[in-house]
């Protein structure tokens, strides 16, 4: 069985860095003419998927636009995630999930395992309960070749205080989970299928990512104001293993699969471009 991380890194190859988001918000069903009702959310998905699914490599529906439709959303999940699989793309659902271990198990069961009508390539974790709460969804994971993107430094402002709190060992909290994943991956080749949540919007923070060995999921980009040319800052050295991700950005584009093309297109240049330079 091929590895998550070995899938990763052969979708990146043949089709670039780039995850683009579903984030159906009810301002951009709006803009593309359509109702904030399930009739939308169900046009805006099957869009993204017509005009993506076939050339991004990760597609990262956020399962929150769909839960707040309740059941009839979760279906439109469900039916996204299958059109997204038969696409080529690799999904990955952000639903940042985590609890004590015994609920990480029933977690890892609903996204994890093949048989579920929720089954993904990977999703979101959160490790605030522990990194070691997670191990259910790891094992879950490793068995059928699947991922897990843990949070580490995330993009939004109120993140730092958590994660840049120091533990008792004098190591900030996100880099007691950037230890523990890189633990998970070491060896892995050609790429680990542990990866890590690091916004683009934080900066320079001296935080140590040479030895994680997995992917780097680098969210906002784009709407939350980061630039490809900020990814230099945030990774240095860990360049060649940052996904970069948008998701307004790209949106907004919509609703003309041409223009949404053309924008994930750029958005896949400039990324390439700035992953590149010396
Ligand atoms: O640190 C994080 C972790 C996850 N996200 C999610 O990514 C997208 C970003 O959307 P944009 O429209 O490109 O801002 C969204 O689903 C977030 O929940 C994040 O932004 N930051």
């Amino acid at each position: 069985m091929e590895t998550f991380g070995a899938r990763l890194h052969r979708a990146v190859t043949e089709r670039g860095p780039l995850c683009v988001g579903i984030d159906p918000h009810p301002g951009l069903l709006a803009r593309w003419g359509l109702p904030d009702d399930v009739t939308g959310l169900d046009r805006f998905a099957r869009t993204v998927v017509e005009a993506l699914g076939d050339r991004v490599a990760v597609i990262k529906p956020q399962s929150a636009f769909f839960e707040r439709f309740g059941a009839r959303g979760v279906e439109i999940l469900e039916s996204t995630i299958r059109q997204l699989r038969d696409s080529g793309s690799l999904v990955l659902l952000d639903v940042k999930r985590g609890d004590i271990g015994s609920t990480v198990a029933a977690y890892a069961a609903a996204y994890l395992d093949p048989s579920s009508p929720l089954y993904v390539d990977a999703v979101t974790a959160s490790p605030y309960l522990g990194v070691g709460s997670l191990a259910p969804m790891f094992e879950l994971a490793a068995a059928h070749g699947g991922g897990v993107f843990v949070l580490a430094l995330t993009s939004n402002p109120e993140g730092a205080a958590v994660q840049r709190a120091r533990a008792a060992d004098g190591r900030t909290v996100a880099q007691t989970v950037i230890d523990e994943i890189s633990q998970l991956n070491a060896g892995a080749e050609p790429l680990g299928s542990f990866g890590l949540v690091v916004g683009a919007t934080i900066g320079d923070t001296g935080h140590d990512l040479s030895a994680v060995n997995g992917p780097l999921l680098s969210p906002g980009l784009g709407a939350q104001g980061a630039t490809p040319a900020d990814l230099r800052l945030v990774f240095g050295s860990s360049l060649p293993t940052v996904l970069p991700s948008y998701s307004r950005e790209v949106l907004g584009a919509g609703p003309d699969v041409d223009a949404l093309r053309a924008a994930a297109d750029r958005a896949l240049a400039d990324c390439r471009a700035a992953l590149a330079a010396r």
